[in-house]
């Protein structure tokens, strides 16, 4: 059974939607720990099914790189095989990918290499496209720029605001992590550790 750990920053509907998948006969993985860089409401997801939840306040380090050590620490008592990053919206500083990688995966509500970052859904309706997506990605020291593991694209509409384009998305998100997920536990998908080297020219804001 593939212990995962999970980090968000928000809601967990992404992984509510992990534990449902867990919840099912045969699934061979299991959420040990759910852990956040605040305060996050999606904790509750854990707490309600008796899962170890944790903080490691951001905003109580001096710097990124000691939130990273301390994030690393509190991870790594859970000895998970694989930590998924579903709604975590903090950079890890290179010490804390590096601690992971490659058994450090993301989701991400855009076809990457498709705008990264922090608002992947507003800047794909900013740009006007009509079709984005969603990726599941190897984390790596840049912002996004990991290895793909699995992406599918998504529809634009023409009345789609960032809430209903969302909406549209996160199922495809849900149902790729879900994916991705059985599919390292299995043996299916290799992580790679060539693949997962932190090959990204580090991102300077980082260290910061
Ligand atoms: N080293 C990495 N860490 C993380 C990655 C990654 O690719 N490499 N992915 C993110 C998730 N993410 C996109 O998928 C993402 C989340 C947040 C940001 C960001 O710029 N965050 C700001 C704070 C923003 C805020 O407070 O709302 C920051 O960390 O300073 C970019 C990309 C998870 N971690
Ligand atoms: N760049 C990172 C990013 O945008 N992550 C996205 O935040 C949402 C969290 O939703 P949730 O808290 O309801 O699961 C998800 O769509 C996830 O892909």
């Amino acid at each position: 059974m593939l212990r995962v750990v999970v980090l968000i920053s928000g809601g967990g509907s992404n992984l509510a939607a992990l534990l449902g998948e867990c919840d099912a006969p045969g699934f061979p993985a299991e959420v040990v720990a759910v852990g956040a860089d605040r305060d996050a409401v999606g904790l509750d997801h854990a707490r309600a099914r008796g899962i170890p939840a944790f903080v490691v306040p951001f905003a109580a380090h001096p710097d990124r790189e000691s939130w990273g050590d301390a994030l690393v620490a509190a991870v790594a008592v859970h000895e998970p095989d694989l930590v998924v990053l579903s709604g975590l919206m903090r950079l890890l500083p290179p010490r804390a990918v590096d601690a992971f990688a490659p058994r450090l995966i993301n989701t991400h509500p855009a076809y990457l290499p498709e705008f990264p970052g922090a608002h992947g859904v507003r800047d794909a309706l900013a740009a006007g496209v009509t079709e984005t997506g969603a990726s599941v990605i190897l984390v790596d020291t840049g912002v996004d720029t990991g290895a793909i593991l699995a992406q599918e694209r998504v529809p634009v509409l023409p009345d789609d605001d960032e809430a209903t384009l969302h909406d549209r998305i996160k199922p495809v998100e849900r149902r790729l992590l879900a994916d991705v997920v059985r599919g390292i536990a299995d043996g299916t998908i290799a992580l790679d550790p060539i693949a997962a080297s932190s090959h990204a020219q580090p991102d300077p804001d980082l260290t910061t």
